[in-house]
Order: C-alpha cells, then structure tokens, then sequence
C-alpha cells in the first residue's frame, strides 16, 4: 500500500545514546474492540461517534449507499472494513471520488498551494493535513480527520527505552536515520513556510505533530496508482493488511459516480478474497517490503520468516590502489561506488552481489585484470570464482562483517525464541523480537554460505584454468595437453 520509500531509505548505521532532540511519542488513540460482524446496513451502535459521524458524512457525500457491501467496524488492527454481504473475490468493496483525494493535486488547489508549490510533495501533503486537523469544525474534512489515530506501533514512534529493544538491529539505525531526516525537514518547513505564513497557519505546529502527519502518510498513503504516487483515500485508507493476500493489484483508478449526476475519476478498491458477510476485507500492503520496513512504516509485522531481511552494504574503497578501475567497472555494470544487496531468509544471494564482491577483493595476481584492454569482457569474468587467493578473501571478509554484525545484539536467537515461547508481552516488544531474531537468522545463513564455500576452495574451477581450457591446454579433467610434433 503505502511505498513512501522514496521520502528516505537511510541505512547508516547509528548508535546509542539516542540524540535528545528526538520527538516524543503520541499515545495511541484507546479505541476499545468490540465485536467485528457488523451484518445490519447501518454500523453498529457501539462504536463510537466519530466513526458514526464519518459513516453519517460518508452517506451523506454519496461515497457510500445502500450498495457498498462494507462499512468500518473495530478489528483487532484497529479500525477496518468488514463486509455487510458475501464478497466474491474482485468484486469492488468502495469507490471514493476523486474530490476526496488528499494528495499533491488536493494541496495545491487549496489556499496553501501557492507557498506549498516548491515542496516535496510528502511535506505539502502533511502541512495540509495538519491545517485540516487544526481547523477542527472548520475542515470539510473533518470527520474524517476524527477518525484517524493518534500514531501507529511505528518504530519512529517509540520510546528510548523500546528502541533499546533492537539495539545492534538495521532497524534502528533507519528509525533513527528517518527520524533525524523528519526532524530536519519540520525545522526547514517551519521556518521557511510555517512561521511566514502566520495567516495560513495561525496555530502552532510541533515536531510531534509534523511527525504525526509522516507517520498518517507513510501508513496510509496509496502509492502504486497511474499518475498518483503519494495519494491518501479517506475511507479505502481504514483497509487493513494480511499475509493471505498474495497480489497487490487491488486498487485502480476508474471513471465512475462521483455524486448522484456527476462523473469524474473514483479510486476503486477490489476484494482480493472471496468473503463471508462479517468477515473483515483486507488488501496486501507491500509484497516486497522487509518486516523491517513493515515495523518502520506501518508498525506491525508478519510472523513467519518470509521478510525477515538483512542489507549487505558493499563498498569500493577510495584508498584501494585500484579504486578508478573498480569504479569504472562497477559503473559500466549498474552498480556503483556503494551497493546495497537485500538478503532476504531462505533465498539465494541476489544477482550481481558474488560478482561486486569478486571485484571488491580483486588485487595481487589477479589485478592484470582490471587492465582496460579487459574492460569489456570483465564482468562476465566475474561471474565465476576468478582465483584462489580473490574467492578466499571474499569468505574471509563477508563471515567478519556477519560475525561482528552479529555481536552487535544484545540477545542471541535462542533468548529471542524464549522470550518470544513465552508470549504475554506488549506489540512493540513482540515486533522488536521479530525483527532482531529475524536480521540475525539472516546473518546466520550468508555466515553458513560461505562457510560452505570454504570448504569447496580446493574444488572451484578459476580464471586461468578457465582460459588454459579455452585455449585447448588442458583437458576437462585438468590434464595437462602435450603436443605430439608430427
Ligand atoms: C491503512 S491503516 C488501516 C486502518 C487502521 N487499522 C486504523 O485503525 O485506522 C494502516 C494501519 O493499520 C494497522 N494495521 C493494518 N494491518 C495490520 C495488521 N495486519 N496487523 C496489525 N496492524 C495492522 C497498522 O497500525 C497500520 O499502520
């Protein structure tokens, strides 16, 4: 769903203590669960006013009608859509009208969009949010406004203590890395356009609240639309995720109803699943993000090891005496000065990383290669063990980064599994669990990859043998070729 990667993606590392200016976190919301079969058209009395208003406004706006086979119920996620009628799978749960799209458009149509032109369209967006949220009464918005949480389980929102939870984690150097970047730009905004423009903004807004609109966006923002890349839907934004849904195709735009005379462009959601009445409808947020990226911009993540991940940073260095070729190399082949291989549980190494690393660690003997006179052909030397001495040094080197990488956590896999057996802990600490057992398992099975490889040096065929066979020389069994005069 919401794939605001393009707002930052730090992967420095950072470490404790914590820096003092960091925001503190919003109470979640107490929005007490009741029951989720809410089988009468009208929503059920127990929930509370605001969500009855905003069905109320819903109505009354025509975004809904005696047709729409969902309504807002409380689920364990939170707030959700739960089906009034059977579902059958594909079948459209909701349309919403393009008039009640939060996006860069919706910001620059309205009275903020003059001084909101130059913005990054993420920050527009929250400033526009923000005004709407303190307008109160005034927001036409507003009864949706109502109906949003006070903050996620995100961890740029926990406390100093929860971050503790995943010391020596990716996952915290990102938080505190996005959280450092949140920061900057609330500084940025405030003084060039917040505080010029008393008039527009007549209220004050905190590093808290701007932090609350970033996690509203990168919780509940579409991003996967023709022409929309960062597009909040009030009402489709209550669907909630689950690891059942396996397709991302749900959502699309579409000329429909936008009134009771009106056309114009609905954002249409589809059932992926076939549902019970009573059932709660659910989409696939992101089949490709890390629990990482879960816990960090949606504050949740799955249990099983599908996306448990670990990012190997892999870096040229400019003190290698053959930093200008490696880097021409790794240019010539999409890739870079540094370059970031997501390693994902129980998948192979991803395309390219053995060839980047044989590059790395090439040098000695092997450094007539980087020649230019070999500058066409290289790469495609790379991507077979290229000698001895470079494969035994990429082992070396990766099982050291994957040893120290693991002694950074303050717990090994066998306390997480504990701690995890033992359950009865509050979501946050559930999810640090996850995420630390998972980056670590991760270590663990690059660490095993080349421990293998080791043990298979002796056996690898290399670069020159490769060419002497090229050359006829030698023979399949590495036999040594002589020629008889004739
Ligand atoms: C798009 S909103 C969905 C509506 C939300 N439940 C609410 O109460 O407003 C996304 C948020 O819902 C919650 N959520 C969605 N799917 C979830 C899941 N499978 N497990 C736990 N929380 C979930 C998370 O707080 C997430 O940040």
């Amino acid at each position: 769903m919401a794939s605001l990667s393009s707002i930052t993606n730090s992967q420095t590392r950072c470490h404790f203590p914590l820096s003092k200016t960091r925001p503190t976190f919003h109470q979640l919301k107490k929005r007490s669960l009741s029951v989720n079969a809410l089988l009468s058209k009208e929503i059920d009395q127990n929930i509370p006013q605001t969500v009855q208003r905003f069905w109320q406004w819903l109505k009354e706006e025509g975004v809904v009608s005696a047709k729409t086979p969902v309504k807002p119920g409380f689920v364990p996620e939170g707030l959700g859509l739960v089906a009034t009628r059977d579902i059958s799978r594909n079948d459209v749960v909701l349309e919403v009208p393009k008039r009640f799209w939060i996006n860069p458009d919706a910001v620059a149509a309205s009275e903020i969009g003059s001084i909101c032109s130059g913005l990054k369209p993420w920050i527009s967006v929250a400033l526009f949010l923000l005004r709407e949220k303190f307008k109160g009464d005034e927001s036409k918005l507003k009864y949706y406004i109502d109906v949003l949480p006070e903050g996620t389980n995100s961890t740029i929102y926990w406390s100093e203590e929860e971050l503790l939870e995943i010391q020596g984690t990716q996952l915290l150097s990102t938080t505190l890395g996005v959280k450092e970047y949140v920061q900057s730009e609330f500084l940025k905004v405030q003084e060039e356009i917040i505080l010029p423009n008393k008039k527009l903004f007549p209220f004050t807004i905190t590093s808290d609240d701007f932090f609350w609109a970033f996690g509203m966006l990168r919780s509940r923002a579409f991003s996967r639309l023709r022409n929309q890349n960062l597009v909040v839907i009030p009402f489709a934004d209550l669907i909630n995720h689950s690891a059942k849904v396996t397709t991302e195709d749900h959502a699309q735009e579409a000329r429909g109803a936008a009134g009771l005379f009106s056309w114009d462009y609905v954002f249409q959601l589809r059932s992926p699943l076939s549902l019970k009445a009573g059932e709660q409808v659910f989409i696939q947020y992101d089949l490709k993000k890390s629990n990482a990226d879960m816990a960090l911009d949606y504050g949740f993540i799955e249990p099983n090891s599908d996306r448990d991940a670990f990012t190997l940073t892999l870096e040229i260095s400019e003190s290698d005496e053959f930093y200008a070729d490696k880097l021409d190399i790794a240019e010539s082949n999409g890739f870079g000065e540094t370059a970031y291989f997501d390693i994902k549980y129980g998948q192979s190494l991803p395309t390219g990383m053995l060839l980047y690393l044989r590059l790395l660690a090439l040098g000695g003997q092997d450094a007539f290669l980087l020649e230019s006179i070999f500058r066409n052909k290289i790469w495609g030397f790379l991507e077979l063990p290229i000698s001895r001495a470079n494969e035994e040094l990429i082992c070396r080197v990766i099982r050291k980064a994957c040893e120290s990488a693991l002694s950074g956590y303050h717990t090994t896999i066998e306390e997480d599994e504990k701690l995890k057996e033992e359950g009865n802990m509050s979501a946050r600490l559930e999810m640090a669990i996850g995420v630390r057992r998972g980056e670590k398992r991760v270590l663990q099975q690059i660490d095993e990859i080349f421990k293998e490889r080791e043990t298979e040096l002796d056996f690898l065929e290399y670069y020159q043998e490769r060419r002497l066979k090229d050359l006829g020389l030698v023979g399949e069994q590495g036999d040594i070729i002589f020629w008889e005069p004739k």
